[in-house]
C-alpha cells in the first residue's frame, strides 16, 4: 500500500563489517519517496555496501533498515523494490524481449508490463536483438526495464550511467525523472560528481559516512561552493576524520 509519509528508505545506526573492515559506521538517514535521491562519493566509500543492504542482500552488523515502512529484504517487498547492480543481470543468449518475457514470469508481473518497459526504456527497435550484441547503453537500460517490471515503488540503481557518453547519460536521467513524476523513488549511485546537479537530493558520502544529506542547491549554500565537487571537498575539509587524512582517497 503506497503511503507518501513513510520514507522510501530510513537507516538507524546502520553498522556493516565487510571482511575484517566495517565499512558503514553507524548510518542514520532518510530517504524522502518520489525523488531521484544520488548517493555520490569515491570509489570503494561503501555505496554498494549502502545498496545491498537496502536490498537486503548484505548481512548487517547492527542497526536498522526500514524499506517502504518495512524491514529490508522482507518477503513482501521483492515486488516493490527493483534492484540494478554493477553488472548488468540480463542473459546474453535471450533476446531483450525474451528476457524481459522470463523476468516478468517470475516475478509474476502483468504481461502487458513487457511492452510498457520496453516503451518506456526507447528499446522497441532492440527488443528482437539479443543482449549479448546490445551497446553499453541498450544494456543498461534493458537492466533497468527488467528492474522496472511490476512497476517497483523504489529503484535502487548501482552506477546505471557508468561508461555511458553525455548524451545517453542524459537520456538516462530523463528517464529517472520521469519514472519519479509518476510517483517512482529513485536512490542512484554514482562516482561522478557532475551528475549531483541532475539529482533532486544528494547523500554525498565518504568512507563509510555520509558527509551531506541535503538538496544540491542546500549543499552549495551550505559551504559556499560553486560546484558541488568543490562543495564536497569543502565538506572533507570540515569533517574532523577525513580532513585529518588529507582528502588523500
Ligand atoms: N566481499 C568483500 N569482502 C571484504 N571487503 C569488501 C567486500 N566487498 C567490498 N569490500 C570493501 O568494502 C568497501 C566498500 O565497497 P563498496 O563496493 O561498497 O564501495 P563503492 O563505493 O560501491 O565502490 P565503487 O564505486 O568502486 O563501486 C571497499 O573498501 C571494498 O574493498
Amino acid at each position: 500500500m503506497m503511503n507518501s509519509t513513510i520514507p522510501a528508505i530510513a537507516l538507524d545506526g546502520l553498522h556493516v563489517r565487510r571482511g575484517r573492515s566495517r565499512v558503514l559506521h553507524g548510518l542514520t538517514l532518510s530517504v524522502p519517496r518520489g525523488e531521484v535521491v544520488g548517493l555520490m562519493g569515491p570509489s570503494g566509500c561503501g555505496k554498494t555496501t549502502l545498496m545491498r543492504a537496502v536490498v537486503g542482500v548484505q548481512l548487517v552488523e547492527s542497526g536498522t533498515v526500514t524499506v517502504l515502512g518495512r524491514p529490508a529484504g522482507s518477503a513482501d517487498l521483492r515486488r516493490r523494490v527493483g534492484y540494478v547492480t554493477q553488472d548488468a543481470s540480463i542473459y546474453d543468449d535471450l533476446t531483450v524481449r525474451q528476457n524481459l518475457d522470463y523476468f516478468r514470469a517470475v516475478l509474476g508481473a502483468p504481461r502487458t508490463d513487457v511492452d510498457r518497459v520496453i516503451e518506456e526504456t526507447d528499446l522497441g527497435d532492440n527488443a528482437k536483438q539479443l543482449a549479448g550484441s546490445l551497446s553499453g547503453g541498450e544494456r543498461s537500460r534493458a537492466s533497468l526495464a527488467v528492474a522496472m517490471l511490476g512497476t517497483p515503488e523504489l529503484l535502487v540503481l548501482d552506477e546505471p550511467t557508468v561508461g555511458l557518453d553525455p548524451v545517453l547519460r542524459v537520456d538516462l536521467w530523463r528517464l529517472f525523472h520521469n519514472l519519479t513524476a509518476a510517483g517512482t523513488s529513485l536512490l542512484v549511485s554514482s562516482h561522478v560528481m557532475d551528475e549531483a546537479t541532475r539529482c533532486d537530493r544528494l547523500l554525498l558520502m565518504r568512507e563509510g559516512e555520509i558527509l551531506a544529506d541535503d538538496t544540491p542547491a542546500g549543499i552549495l549554500s551550505s559551504t559556499g561552493a560553486s560546484d558541488t565537487e568543490s562543495a564536497f571537498l569543502e565538506l572533507i575539509g570540515r569533517h574532523p576524520r577525513h580532513a585529518a587524512k588529507g582528502g588523500e582517497r
